[in-house]
């Protein structure tokens, strides 16, 4: 069975995470402090309808000392996706006189602005079969939990697409079972406290390494038990289920111009 590897290099200052090949989409929730960072290291910058609201609104209080429309014209979306029934007129009409690229996809009330901008970001030329994009997507927790059902869902929707899910507090990513994971942690960002949770399906059997309450071909589901509030222990775990997983993983809080610092 092929191992996938996992790290969370996106999350490193500019200097120090060399191989960042990823699309952003921004949510319509507060920007994760780290928002940024993320956008400048992007290949590909989505907002998924209202989360331009939120570019053209928090992105400027990131940068206090700087002149707002200065900041709204360096953070300049190159798509804005989705039902467009949350992005303002204003907003709408700031980006398109930047040049930002609006798909209106109102017509499709039967799929949510996150899986209409992961099509966008599938089907781009920029993703190539050779060096696929991975997709971070903020703001996609904490806060009405249907839209975070609905998020957690695309995760099942494209399985063979790296998708991680960004709140302020932590992350999640998808990890399927025709896989064994490596789940590679930089413990000055990541960590401690952890979860594996049985979503989709029940998990007859999973099995880790380096988590301080180690499964062993143990069964896992909802009513009974699910691994939450477990702990990292080392820089690598490793997992393997008969089951897709969500794993998550707390994201530290520490001074964002040390770690998380923005380029
Ligand atoms: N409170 C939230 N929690 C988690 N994700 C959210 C939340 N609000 C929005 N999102 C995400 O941001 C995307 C864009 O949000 P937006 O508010 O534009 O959606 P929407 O389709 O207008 O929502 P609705 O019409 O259900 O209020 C959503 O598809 C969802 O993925
Ligand atoms: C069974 C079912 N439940 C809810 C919706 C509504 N819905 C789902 S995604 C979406 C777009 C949100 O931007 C909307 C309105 C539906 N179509 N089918």
């Amino acid at each position: 069975m092929e191992v996938m590897s996992h790290s969370s290099s996106f999350l490193l200052p500019a200097d120090e995470a060399s191989a960042k090949r990823y699309a952003l989409i921004v949510l319509n929730q507060n920007l994760p402090r780290f928002t940024p960072l993320l956008w400048e290291h992007a290949k590909l910058r989505l907002c998924a309808d209202g989360g331009a609201n939120r570019i053209y609104d928090e992105l400027p209080l990131f940068f206090p000392r700087e002149d707002a429309l200065l900041i709204r014209n360096r953070y300049k979306p190159d798509v804005i996706k989705g039902d467009m029934d949350s992005i303002r007129p204003d907003v709408l009409h700031f980006y398109l006189s930047l040049g930002t690229k609006v798909i209106d996809e109102s017509h499709d009330q039967d799929t949510t602005d996150l899986d209409k901008c992961i099509l966008f970001i599938r089907d781009s030329p920029l993703n190539q079969e050779s060096s696929k994009l991975q997709i971070l997507a903020t703001g996609a927790l904490g806060g009405r939990f249907d839209h975070e059902a609905g998020n957690l869902n695309v995760l099942y929707r494209y399985p063979d697409t790296k998708i991680t899910l960004l709140s302020d507090d932590c992350l999640i990513q998808l990890l399927p079972k025709i896989h064994r994971h490596e789940i590679h942690i930089q413990p000055s960002l990541l960590g401690p406290h952890c979860g594996l949770i049985p979503i989709g399906a029940p998990s007859a059997k999973t099995t880790t390494t380096g988590l301080q309450w180690d499964l062993t071909d143990t069964e896992m589901r909802f009513g009974g038990l699910v691994s939450t509030s477990n702990l990292v222990k080392g820089e690598k775990i490793t997992v393997e289920s008969d089951s897709d997983l969500l794993w998550t993983i707390s994201i530290k809080k520490q001074d964002p111009n040390k770690t998380l610092r923005s380029g």
